[in-house]
Formats: C-alpha cells, structure tokens, sequence
C-alpha cells in the first residue's frame, strides 16, 4: 500500500506537486497518467525518499520510505534507466544492490532469469540497448522481493515483444498481491494493463477512479452506431427523443449520448428492423485528453465521481 497525503513539491516558482492525495492499493496495477511536467516522477521520487516534500508525506506500507534501513526489500523502483555504473556488468551492478540492502545473492540469478537478462547480465552496462537497461533495472526492483513497486515508464524502449513482458510481469506482480504503481504515457498499453487509473495535471489530482469508472467518465463522448433499413423513420423517432443523429457517409447512423439499450428499445417501439448496433467505447486516449485537456477545470467539477476525496 502506498498512501499519499497532501503532498506538495515548490521548485523555487514552479510547483511541481500540489497537495497531492491518494492511495496505490495492493493487487491491483494502479496506472499513472499525466502530461509531460504533470509531476509524476517528482510525485515517485518523494514516495521513495529520493527528493524532499515541501508539505505532506507519503508512506510505503504504512512507513515513510525514507525511514527504512533495507529499502529495496520494501519497495523497488524503476525511476531512471541510466543511473547505472557503465562500467559494471549488470550482475555486479546487481550484487553490489543485494549486498547494500542485505539481499541474499541467490536473488541476483533469480531476477537475471526472471527478467531475461541471460548472457547480457555479465556484460558492461555501457554496452547495453535502452532495453537491456529497462530489463536491469526492473530486475534491481524486484531483488528484494519487494511487496510495492514503482515503475515510472518502464516501456520506454522496448520492442513489442518488450512491452508485452512488461505488461505479463506487472499483471503477475499485482496477481501475487503486491502493489504496483505504473506511469506511461502509452495510452493503449495503459487501458489493456491498469485496473486503477490516478490522472494528475499541473501537479494536481484530477482523477482516482478505476478504470471503467474513468472510460465511463468518458461517456460524453459516447456515442452509438445503428444499421437500419428505414433510416429516416429511426433517425426521426430518435430526434423525436431530444438525441442527436447523424448519418453516416455508408448509410448507418450516429448516435450520440446514449446506449445501445436505449436505441434498441426506440426500434422496437416504432417497429424497425435493426441490422447492426454498437456502442463506440471512447479510448482510454479519448477520455484522458478529454480530462487533462484546458478544460480540465470544469471536466472536473462535471465528474466529481473520478475522484475519490
Ligand atoms: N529538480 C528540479 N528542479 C526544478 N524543477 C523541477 C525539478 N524536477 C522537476 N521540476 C519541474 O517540476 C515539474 C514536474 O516535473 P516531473 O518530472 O515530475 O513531471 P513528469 O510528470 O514526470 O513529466 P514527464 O512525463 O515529462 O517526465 C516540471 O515543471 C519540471 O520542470
């Protein structure tokens, strides 16, 4: 479990994090969504210990990481990919982490076989491709067997190949139990990997909400695709109900603002025949954009749901 309390980062005049709250529950891939400069990294950095709140805390299993004296065994974090001696192989880069942090060596083979490092593990880091590098540091995350992880971009660089490791590891990570928080600006990776969505801007929450609940937030989007024979009579019987249609250039039509249900049942009542309905499920990408665009401000007020406090 991660908790969050009020916490604010002020860089001379920029704030980077405003008054930031919420949970990371455990079992659950929770995803961490903002714009470039949103604070995201700063936000993982102080849950770690690494930089200094200006106000607030944050806890990592009910204690402030910076407290702990053998912090990979209570969280591991992939931050940056390239804080890594270049000169060592990555099994030393390992070891030298194992031993800091009274980690049996055992672990460092355990994790080179768990994230696929093989043969490269014995090479120098210098050598390595932005994925080798992303593959080290999330097997020096998972050395102390952690029960919190951070991985901030972690599909950075990978092949597809990569990105769906990515995407099977940190499903398993949370299906152990363990608590996972994830940022990425990938927003198709995100919407097939989160269960749990928190969406900050300028450094502020804008939503914590599980991911249906987001794509649901989404909804002013939504619209409904309809395949009639008898266009006309369905288009106006759908006006007649105060919904907005509009014709599709290859004869269906555009529904917008309501569900299938609801257009089925207006078939029904005037008598004609549908041959296709389907609701247009706006994208993660959609609604994110939606929620962190100029707008935010009022999306915001309209959908006090998403967030949860
Ligand atoms: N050490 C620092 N000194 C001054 N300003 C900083 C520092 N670190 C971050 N900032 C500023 O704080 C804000 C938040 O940055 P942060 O890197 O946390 O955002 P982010 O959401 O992780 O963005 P990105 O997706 O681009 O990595 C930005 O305006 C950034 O310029």
């Amino acid at each position: 479990m991660i908790e969050v309390r009020g916490l604010t980062k002020q860089y001379g005049a920029v704030r980077a994090v405003d008054s930031l709250s919420f949970d990371v529950a455990p079992g659950k891939v929770t995803g961490f969504l903002g714009p470039n400069g949103a604070g995201k990294s700063t936000t993982m950095r102080m849950i770690l210990g690494l930089d200094r709140p200006t106000a607030g805390s944050a806890a990592v299993g009910g204690r402030s990481f910076a407290t702990l004296a053998e912090p990979l065994r209570a969280a591991g974090a992939l931050l940056d990919a390239g804080a890594v001696h270049p000169g060592r192989s990555g099994r030393d880069h390992l070891r030298v982490a194992a031993r800091a942090n009274g980690i049996p060596l055992r672990r460092v083979d355990e994790v080179v076989d768990q994230v696929g490092l093989g043969p490269a593990a014995r090479r120098r880091v210098k050598g390595y491709s932005l994925g080798m590098r992303q593959r080290l540091g999330i097997a020096t995350a998972l050395l102390g067997d952690p029960a919190v992880l951070l991985f901030d971009e972690p599909m950075n660089g990978l092949d597809l190949d990569g990105v769906r490791w990515i995407r099977r590891l940190v499903r398993g990570l949370a299906d152990e139990g363990r608590t996972v928080l994830l940022s990425s600006h990938l927003m198709s990776e995100m919407e097939q990997t989160a269960d749990h969505l928190v969406i900050i801007g300028r450094g502020r929450l804008i939503a914590d909400a599980s991911m249906q609940d987001v794509m649901r937030g989404g909804g002013t989007s939504r619209q409904v695709r309809v395949r009639t024979p008898s266009v006309d009579e369905l288009a106006g019987a759908l006006l007649r109900r105060k919904l907005r249609v509009h014709p599709t250039g290859d004869g269906d039509l555009l529904v917008e603002g309501a569900t299938a249900a609801t257009v089925g049942d207006v078939a029904l009542e005037v008598g004609v025949a549908v041959h296709r309905l389907a609701e247009d499920r706006s994208s993660l990408e959609q609604v994110y954009l939606d929620l962190t665009g100029d707008s935010v401000q009022y999306r915001v007020a309209d959908a006090p749901e998403l967030v949860r406090r």
